[in-house]
């Protein structure tokens, strides 16, 4: 347990019965920053509480520091403030102001601090002009700065965030991740965010970790999983994948088009306009199969046939 956070073998198991966590080990180092994927399900949001101490285990035990986390039936007020957990409903006071809002933690300091504090986290998240609105006032993304920001108040040293942006269109949440990429770089927090979008987990973190029935799955720097998925549960998180033959897929990107005769040919079925590139479902000739391809080039129309190549190089050997 010499570790910054090290989770040993966690196991929880709800009524049910339903096996939520089981045999759940990982170690964390001080300023990485996780994404954690996995089926609907697996466990994810139970391993948030338990890091968090807001829940208590069968067994195991989470690691902060060498000094093991009290869950919540050890300890009279539960959680910790070095260890903040932010979820998907944000969990703000509706007739509180923003200010109120992220200062309510400061509330048990000094009060020449908590003014302090709470003025840099409004400048940190570019907050100020917001300060005494209400959370219905405020656009999602912003809300869900409220909620990080009074997360932050305390000066946490892990942030642990639980699909903090499933409930943002795609440009609210583009922003915000763009925003709280440059606040958490700066500030070297540690960050651990479960999400079901990997363009999430590309965006703001660097390593990943695959869960599946309450089991760790894979754990990694995201770019080695990708690369290397070793499973079709894996590689399934960064996209859709065509069966090549038993055990061997390719992407849709390492497909090519070709004039000259390919390794397989087809007719296109479907075509959709994707800002890179066209995305073509082509029904393969002499398979029952249809495959997804991403073409660069523009210019082909749904009904033509197609020639199909691919680099030995990019075909994923994965197990199911
Ligand atoms: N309080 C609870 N009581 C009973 N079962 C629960 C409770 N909390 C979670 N579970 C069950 O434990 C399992 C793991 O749940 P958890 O929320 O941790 O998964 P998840 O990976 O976060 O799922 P999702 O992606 O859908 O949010 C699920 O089968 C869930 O139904």
């Amino acid at each position: 347990m010499t570790g910054f956070l090290s989770i040993e073998k966690l196991s929880k198991t709800y009524e049910g019965p339903t096996t939520a966590l089981a045999d759940f080990s990982m170690e964390i180092g001080q300023g990485e920053r996780w994404s954690v994927v996995g089926a609907s399900g697996s466990g994810k949001s139970t391993l948030l509480r338990l890091m968090a101490g807001l829940e208590a285990q069968d067994q195991g035990a989470v690691f902060y520091r060498g000094e093991r986390i009290l869950h919540s039936g050890e300890k009279l007020v539960p959680g910790y403030d070095a260890i903040q957990l932010v979820k998907q409903d944000k969990g703000l006071y509706p007739h509180s102001t923003v200010a109120e809002n992220i200062s309510r933690p400061l509330l048990q300091y000094d009060k020449a601090y908590a003014r302090e504090r709470l003025d840099e986290l409004l400048s940190l998240f570019g907050l100020e002009k917001k300060r005494d609105s209400l959370p219905r006032q405020l656009s999602g993304g912003q809300q869900q700065k409220v909620a990080i920001a009074r997360a932050m108040s305390l000066e946490p040293e892990v942030l642990l965030l639980d699909e903090p942006f499933s409930s943002l269109d795609s440009h609210q949440k583009r922003t915000l991740l763009d925003e709280l990429n440059l606040i958490f770089q700066d500030l070297a927090i540690t960050l651990v965010l479960v999400t079901h979008d990997i363009q999430d987990a590309l965006l703001i973190t660097d390593k990943l970790c695959v869960m599946a029935h309450g089991k760790l799955m894979r754990k990694g720097e995201i770019k080695d999983i990708h690369q290397d998925p070793k499973t079709a549960y894996v590689a399934g998180f960064f996209g859709p994948l065509n069966a090549l033959s038993e055990n061997k897929y390719l992407r849709p990107s390492h497909i090519q088009v070709t004039k000259e005769k390919g390794k397989a040919a087809g007719k296109i079925l479907l075509k959709r306009y994707f800002p890179d590139h066209d995305l073509l479902t082509v029904a393969l000739e002499g398979h029952s199969n249809y495959w997804q391809v991403a073409a660069p080039i523009r210019k082909l129309r749904k009904g033509d046939s197609v020639n199909l190549d691919w680099k030995e190089s990019h075909i994923l050997r994965l197990d199911e």
